[in-house]
């Protein structure tokens, strides 16, 4: 039966993040803890259902998650459709977010890519601009992690094929992120 086939895999993709990748989203929580408590923000991106996650996790921060605590400074890069289009338009789709990194980045910012298959090229020259701003760099990815995991600090690889299931494991991993923010207010 399709849906149970379906619910098997994700257990075994949770599974994975379980055993792989549990310390990883630890520690970026801890940098962006670090980083709230500096004065720092967060930024991210994504493409498609990853730009639904970059704004889903910006929301959390900025509104509430589980508790009652300061709204945290965070944005997502794929919200603004008049950014986007200009950018898109007048320079190019390859530079709609690394353009906006330019503008709104400091030094001590974590900026967040996510991507599926971890080749999207915005998010690689938004993560390429942030490190070169002073950023701290991570990225969500799936299957073999792509261009982008050798140009962040952080990778977190969802090494697995299918697509949503990646996406799925995404969204967990950067839920445990913001509640252990949570419990650091
Ligand atoms: O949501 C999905 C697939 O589940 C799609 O919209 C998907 O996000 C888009 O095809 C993205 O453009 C894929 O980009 P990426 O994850 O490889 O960076
Ligand atoms: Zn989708």
């Amino acid at each position: 039966m399709f849906v149970k086939q379906q619910a098997d895999e994700l257990i075994q993709a949770v599974t994975y993040v379980k055993e792989n990748l549990a310390d990883k989203v630890e520690e970026l929580a801890a940098k962006v803890v670090e980083a709230f408590k500096r004065g720092n923000k967060v930024i991210l991106m994504g493409n498609g259902g990853s730009a639904a996650d970059a704004q889903h996790i910006a929301a959390e921060f900025v509104g509430r998650f589980k508790k009652e605590r300061p709204s945290l400074p965070a944005l997502a890069l794929n919200t603004n459709s008049s950014t986007l289009t200009a950018i898109g338009n007048d320079y190019s789709y390859d530079v709609v977010f690394s353009r906006q990194i330019d503008g709104f980045a400091k030094e001590g910012d974590v900026v967040i890519g996510i991507s599926t298959s971890g080749n999207s090229k915005n998010v690689y020259l938004a993560l390429g601009m942030a490190k070169r701003k002073g950023c701290f760099t991570a990225a969500f990815l799936g299957k073999d992690g792509g261009t982008i995991k050798d140009i962040c600090d952080l990778p977190l690889i969802v090494n697995v094929k299918d697509t949503p299931h990646i996406q799925a494991c995404h969204i967990f991993m950067a839920h445990c992120m913001c509640d252990l923010v949570d419990q650091a207010y």
